[in-house]
């Protein structure tokens, strides 16, 4: 698919949440675009593979847990320079393991009652996914 003459890449995220309120970021690694910004978990969706497959598959590479169910929260699209991503983003609530940077990447839970992260920069399309995330714990 894509969006005018550019293609679409599909990525599948996914926000860990603890039953205190917490949700995870991870930091890019070296040699990705964007190096160094605070992300949700994820990445792209390989061909053939549903969301969740593909969240299932990159929480396993990146951060070493197991994932049996998540909840859709969102899907947006960003406009990047380097690509057009459209984001299938979900929220887990368990898994299997303890997160640990697989890649090399810090890590750090962050409380959603906190307005801004306390690490920085993020990734822009990650702003929005945390208002959504918000508004879905309210109701
Ligand atoms: N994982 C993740 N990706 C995000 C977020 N926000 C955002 O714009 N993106 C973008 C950045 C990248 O263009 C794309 C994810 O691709 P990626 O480079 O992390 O994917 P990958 O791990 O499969 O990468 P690769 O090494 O296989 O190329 O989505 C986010 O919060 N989490």
């Amino acid at each position: 698919m894509s969006q005018g003459d550019r293609p679409i890449t599909e990525v599948a995220a996914g926000i860990l949440l603890d039953s205190e309120g917490r949700y995870l970021l991870g930091q890019r690694p070296e040699g990705k675009p964007y190096a160094g910004y605070w992300e949700v978990p994820g990445g792209k969706i390989e061909s053939g593979e549903s969301v969740f497959d593909a969240l299932k598959r990159e929480l396993q590479e990146e951060l070493g847990i197991d994932i049996d169910a998540s909840q859709e929260l969102t899907v947006l699209e960003y406009d990047y320079p380097h690509a057009y991503v459209r984001l299938h983003v979900s929220v887990i609530r368990q898994w299997s393991g303890t997160p640990a940077g697989c890649e090399g990447q810090q890590l750090s839970w962050q409380l959603l009652s906190d307005q801004a992260p306390s690490v920085e920069p993020l990734l822009p399309a990650a702003w929005p996914m945390l208002e959504k995330l918000r508004g879905l714990l309210k109701t």
